[in-house]
């Protein structure tokens, strides 16, 4: 593996804009990687993950998607991170070799789940053939229990997993479990591991017990504000840090309650950023418009602490 720039602070999980007929829409992603980092001041990218629609999508869609943002990132963006994770091994490895042929920054597996691995032993087994199909990209995994359904504790997974896997560089850690986290960080402080934190309403504690960075959706529309928060709990302004994670949080309660998923996100991400992102893939249906003017007067009615 080549030498690389660490992987830390805010990766934006990339939406999929479709055009109105449900059509992968392209063209747009040059826009949407300038608008990350010129508005929102997020240079990482994870694509085609949950918030991207990933396991709706077919694989020659993926592959579109993977090669035109590796290929409008480039220059512009630090880390682009493909999700490669798939129901069936051979299409996961057919998207590993393709990510490590256009030149992806890194990969991520997730956990299947249909037949679901339960211990440790088989999931590694799996990510291992996955990886193994690219052997020269830093891999993460992708822990997301509430999706998958896979509890295997990841200080558990960990155990072991750099002899089996080489590539291994961190995970992308979508639980609120904050124990498990901490566990991982602590027993693998010798290592240069990565870890992404995906709660993003929780996300300073996540960095108080060590997370190196955050994977999200909202770092799409309130990236801007949430790297504020990281500088000021770098500083250290931990009053400055918990107003920024009220505000944030303050937002996604109000969204949540109004039930809140990839479908609103994209229907936000469109009333902030003013690029189309069409409408979600079945079996998610579009957010209504009694959604989209209540989220956006919320989201209007913030004051930030810069005043913006
Ligand atoms: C369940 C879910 O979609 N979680 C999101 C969060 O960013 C989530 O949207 C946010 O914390 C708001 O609840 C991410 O962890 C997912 C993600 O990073 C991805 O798109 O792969």
């Amino acid at each position: 593996m080549t030498s690389r720039k660490k992987l830390q602070g805010l990766v934006a999980a990339t939406i999929t804009p479709m055009t109105p007929d449900g059509q992968i829409n392209l063209p747009v992603i040059r826009q949407y990687v300038d608008y990350l980092v010129n508005k929102q001041t997020v240079k990482n990218v994870f694509v085609n993950g949950t918030t991207g629609e990933g396991l709706s999508l077919s694989i020659q869609e993926r592959k579109q998607l993977a090669e035109e943002w590796v290929c409008q990132g480039k220059d512009k963006l630090d880390h682009v991170i493909i999700h490669v994770g798939a129901l069936s091994l051979p299409e996961s490895q057919e998207l590993a070799r393709h990510a490590a042929a256009i030149g992806a920054g890194g990969i991520a597996v997730i956990a299947p789940f249909f037949f679901k691995p339960t211990k440790k032993d088989e999931l590694v087994s799996l990510l291992q053939k996955v990886t193994s199909e690219a052997p020269d990209v830093p891999f993460y995994y992708y822990h997301i229990p509430s999706l998958t359904g896979v509890k295997i504790r990841v200080e558990e997974l960990l155990e072991g997993i750099k002899e089996r896997i080489p590539t291994f560089q961190g995970v992308k850690f979508s639980d609120t479990d904050l124990l498990d986290l901490a566990q991982c960080v602590h027993k693998n402080e010798a290592q240069q591991l990565e870890f992404l934190y995906g709660v993003d309403e929780q996300l300073l504690g996540a960095l108080a017990v060590g997370a190196n960075g955050a994977v999200g959706s909202t770092y799409n529309y309130l990236g801007r504000q949430t790297n504020l928060m990281l500088e000021a709990f770098a500083k250290p302004d931990l009053a400055l840090a918990r107003k920024y994670q009220f505000l944030t949080g303050e937002f996604l309660n109000f969204v949540i309650k109004l039930g809140f998923g990839v479908a609103q996100t994209k229907a936000v991400m469109t009333f902030v950023s003013g690029i189309p992102m069409g409408p979600p893939r079945l079996p998610l249906l579009g957010a209504s418009e009694e959604f989209i003017a209540k989220a956006k007067a919320k989201l209007d009615s913030i004051v930030w602490p810069d005043g913006n």
